[in-house]
């Protein structure tokens, strides 16, 4: 049985077991729940705090854990990326009062507040800069109002929060984050249960990112309009009752999909039809 590792609270816990019903495995119905055994699919899910997830991983007591890159990352632990997932995205990134400081080499001296301790210890160390490192659990904002620290180091997706707080990012992005499926280092990735449980994710994405679009046209316009919707390996040509004409179908990235529309109906394509896709197997 897979023993996978699932986000219990936070901005990953809702999108992950989402992700998970969609690509057919049950899920916990309350959230005190700790574990669960799907024995249909064959996999036994712990719900656990995200931070500890990679540690888990990486102990090799379970097999996958879903966390977020930037945990994976400030955790240390022997555990290495597998699938990206698209949700949870962030940027990782410095902040202070404006005027403070315009580049990490500005940090030379002054305490920064985090919660992630490791990501930012490493950046500091690698550029050699010599600064205090104080951890916060959370609503690392309010620190240097409150005198903690003058810098903090912080997720930030809509910027908001930084905002609210009058404070103001310098200095390159840290980091980039989102949701990623994790496995021990070294462990082997093409074990056929592992394969499998990647394999019905990959076409949860697939199926969230692509639409079916389907259309009619003439046989003269046919070349231009499979440029236009060259599929994955390349699109379905049926005859159509009139002469002259065919039907065309393949898969769109669903955000160019209203784009290629309007291309097609230009070209003289007709009945133009997108459909979503509930899952796929590539
Ligand atoms: N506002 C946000 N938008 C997108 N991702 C976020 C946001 N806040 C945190 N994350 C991501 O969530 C993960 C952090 O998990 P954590 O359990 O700390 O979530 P949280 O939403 O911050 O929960 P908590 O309520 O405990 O602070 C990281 O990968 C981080 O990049
Ligand atoms: O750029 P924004 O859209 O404002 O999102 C970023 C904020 O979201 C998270 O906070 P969370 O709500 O998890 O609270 P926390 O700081 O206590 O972890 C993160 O720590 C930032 O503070
Ligand atoms: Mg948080």
């Amino acid at each position: 049985m897979l023993r996978i590792a699932v986000p219990n609270k936070g901005s990953l816990s809702g999108p992950a077991a989402e992700m998970l019903h969609e690509a057919g495995y049950q899920q916990r119905r309350e959230s005190k729940e700790l574990r669960i055994v799907d024995p249909v699919n064959e996999v036994e899910f712990f719900y656990l705090r995200p931070r500890d997830i990679a540690i888990y991983v990486s102990s090799g007591r379970l097999d996958i854990g879903i966390t977020g890159r930037d945990l994976l990352i400030d955790s240390g632990a022997k555990a290495e990326e597998i699938l990206p997932l698209g949700f949870a995205r962030s940027t990782f990134r410095f902040a202070a009062k404006p005027g403070t400081a315009n580049d990490v080499e500005d940090l030379k001296g002054k305490t920064v507040a985090t919660s992630y301790e490791g990501i930012v210890a490493g950046h500091l160390a690698d550029r050699g800069v010599d600064a205090s490192v104080v951890h916060l659990d959370g609503a690392v904002e309010t620190a240097i109002e409150l005198g903690v620290a003058e810098v903090i180091a912080d997720v930030v997706e809509t910027g908001t929060s930084l905002r609210n707080a009058g404070l103001e990012v310098f200095g390159e992005p840290i980091m980039k984050s989102e949701a990623v499926v994790i496995r021990r280092t070294g462990a082997d990735t093409e074990e056929p249960k592992v394969q499998q449980f990647l394999r019905r994710l990959q076409g949860v994405l697939v199926a969230r990112t692509y639409v079916m679009m389907d259309y009619d046209c003439r046989v003269e316009q046919l070349e231009k309009a499979v440029a236009l919707t060259p599929g994955l390996e390349s699109p379905t040509v049926s005859p159509l009752h009139n002469e002259g004409w065919v039907a065309v179908r393949a898969m769109v990235p669903a955000k160019e999909a209203q784009r290629i529309m309007d291309d097609l109906y230009d070209i003289g394509a007709r009945a133009i039809l997108t459909t979503a896709i509930h899952a796929c197997r590539l």
